[in-house]
């Protein structure tokens, strides 16, 4: 392990670092008392073995029963405060991790996964919660072991000492090989497991499209693969894992066999007594213990090392989007809603051309626009930058005049509301889904901004009304339902700016114009509204018409009938097939 990692290691640890002194001390005792029993049971055996008394007897056994007690006790403790170590750097870890999911932007969650990201919030912070806490008592056991316990063996003999742990780097050597080996197997058996998740998965929500392509047969063979390997690699681990122990055992069966052989030997030469005999048998007993785990543990060190850098490669992204040093608040009851756009482009990270192209514009507070034009003409690019969920340079888009990258990001974010193409429900009531932005929201509140939706009428059909849960605890809603939900949740936080990235498209038009005309007229929002559907947008007050990452046309529906451009001809194209359908 490199100083770097370690260094981290010990900084995860160091909110610590008095539950861990506690826990050293306490293993200190732990060790010492393992160290002083079986001389208490020397020194038994040899007095008892000179002159037999019952009283005696007695003594040592209650003397060693109190002892013994005492050590399980603190040997407890010591685990519990321990591995308890481990268990807090995890929940802190895990809390880290999240909080700073938080903060980055959505171009992140686009490159990374989400089974990626889960996998390291969860499978490497346990290898980091199993790594501390394992390590330490490990570590500080194995260390007071043999600094007490070996010295306690020496003093007795030391000859017959060393004879009977010469085993013991050879058990080293074994549980390291072999950990190494089910460190590799653990790691099949969590793959397949994912693999078949995986699988699970997807087939759970292509189900319809597997029944339509009659592929059932060749999505139970796919899964039949799957499981098989995984079953195969759960075989092999256990197949490594049952072989281990009884070679550990072994081993300290033949360090055993050796100090059986010298010692009685010793004890006939009259080199040790009984009572030495006995007692080096069980301190040389309790080094097996310390010295298999330490072989455990330097795997663990390994798998840890992957995991600290994989969870760092997390908590080391800086947020591209965040607040400008100078940042200035906005205050919601301040914003009148005017957008202006001064030369805003933007290009992809990676992507060859721009997706905006120098767009200007001004938008007037309160005025509806409609935006329109061909598929990937870069509409909800322009719509993700007045929010700035992407990361614009400044001086390009101004709210009420003033420099959107320069506004506190909470404060800009709460001044818009914002409906994007997929309309995201949370697997919980429809009442829990409208009040999302403003969970303390009244009941009324909620009804409120479901009949500006135009969806209460069907909120009351459903078995629960509002209380009915959605997602995958509950009911399904249809796509035009979803929009129209996710449109009341943007319209319950009552932000003076209201965009809409094509969030009408699976509710009928009369609706759509009825819901937009309401906005316009009666509540003086902002409103950018994009559609593909041209009819809808008829009413707006202007249309701008983008075509390749430009506005090449702005006007009222009326004047850009009358030009003949972008706009005309997406208008006759709707026509005709409005007619031929
Ligand atoms: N994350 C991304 N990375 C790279 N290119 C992107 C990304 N998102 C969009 N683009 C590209 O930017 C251009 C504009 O996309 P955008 O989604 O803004 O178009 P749109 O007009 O909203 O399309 P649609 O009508 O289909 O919703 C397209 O060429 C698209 O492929």
């Amino acid at each position: 392990m490199n100083n770097r990692r370690l260094k981290k290691l010990l900084t995860y640890l160091y909110p610590h670092w008095r539950t861990i002194l506690i826990g050293v001390v306490a293993l200190f005792f732990v060790n010492s008392l393992s160290v002083y029993i079986p001389l208490l049971i020397r020194d038994g055996v040899d007095q008892l073995k000179s002159t037999f008394k019952f009283s005696q007897v007695w003594y040592y056994v209650i003397l060693i029963l109190v002892l013994a007690t005492l050590m399980f006790a603190i040997r407890l403790l010591s685990r519990v405060l321990l591995f308890g170590v481990g268990r807090q750097v995890e929940y802190e870890l895990k809390q880290k991790i999240f909080q700073h999911l938080l903060k980055l932007e959505p171009a992140y969650f686009a490159i990374n996964t989400s089974g990626d990201l889960i996998n390291r919030a969860t499978s490497d912070v346990d290898n980091i919660r199993r790594l501390l806490g394992f390590a330490v008592l490990s570590i500080v056991n194995t260390f007071f072991a043999y600094t007490l316990t070996l010295p306690a063996m020496l003093a007795i003999n030391v000859p017959l000492s060393l004879w009977a742990v010469t085993i013991y780097p050879l058990m080293l050597i074994t549980v390291q090989l072999f950990s190494d080996r089910l460190r590799v197997e653990q790691l099949e058996v969590q793959e397949s497991l994912s693999d078949i998740s995986e699988l699970i998965q997807e087939d759970m929500s292509g189900m319809s499209l597997i029944k339509i392509y009659a592929q059932e047969d060749n999505e139970k063979r796919a899964f039949e693969v799957k499981n098989k390997n995984l079953l195969d690699a759960n075989l092999k681990l256990a197949l490594t894992r049952n072989l281990l122990f009884p070679i550990v055992e072994g081993l300290s069966y033949v360090s055993l066999l050796i100090l059986l052989a010298l010692g009685t030997r010793a004890i006939i030469r009259g080199e040790i007594t009984t009572g030495d005999f006995i007692a080096l048998i069980i301190l040389v007993e309790g080094l097996g213990f310390p010295t298999a785990l330490l072989g455990f543990t330097i795997t663990a060190y390994q798998r840890g090392e992957v995991s600290i850098d994989r969870i760092e490669a997390i908590l080391q992204v800086d947020p591209q989007i965040k607040n400008a040093p100078n940042s200035h608040s906005m205050p919601l009851e301040h914003v009148k809603g005017e957008i202006r756009a001064n030369k805003l482009s933007y290009t992809y990270p990676g992507a060859k051309k721009p997706a905006l192209k120098e767009v200007s514009f001004k938008i007037l507070a309160g005025e509806t626009v409609a935006i329109v034009g061909p598929i990937g003409c870069g509409k909800s690019t322009l719509a993700n930058a007045i929010p700035r969920l992407l990361d614009i340079n400044s001086r390009q888009l101004f709210i009420d005049d003033q420099d959107i990258t320069q506004i506190n990001l909470a404060d800009l974010r709460s001044s818009i509301a914002y409906v994007p193409q997929e309309s995201f429900l949370f697997s919980t009531t429809i009442q829990n889904n409208i009040r999302y932005g403003d969970p303390i929201s009244e009941p009324i509140n909620v009804e409120t901004a479901a009949k500006q939706a135009q969806i209460h009428p069907e909120i009351l059909n459903f078995p629960l009304q509002y209380e009915t849960l959605v997602g995958e605890r509950g009911i399904t809603l249809s796509g035009g339902q979803r929009q129209r939900t996710a449109l009341a949740r943007a319209l319950l936080i009552n932000a003076p700016i209201l965009i809409l990235d094509d969030a009408l498209s699976s509710v009928d038009n009369e609706t759509a114009t009825k819901i937009l005309n309401n906005l316009s007229t009666e509540q003086k929002k902002t409103v950018i509204f994009i559609s593909h559907q041209l009819s809808a947008v008829a009413n707006a007050d202007r249309i701008f018409v983008m075509d390749k990452g430009e506005i090449v046309q702005m006007g009222t529906h009326e004047d850009l009938l009358l030009q003949s451009g972008l706009y005309q001809r997406l208008w006759n194209q709707q026509q005709l097939e409005a007619t031929l359908n």
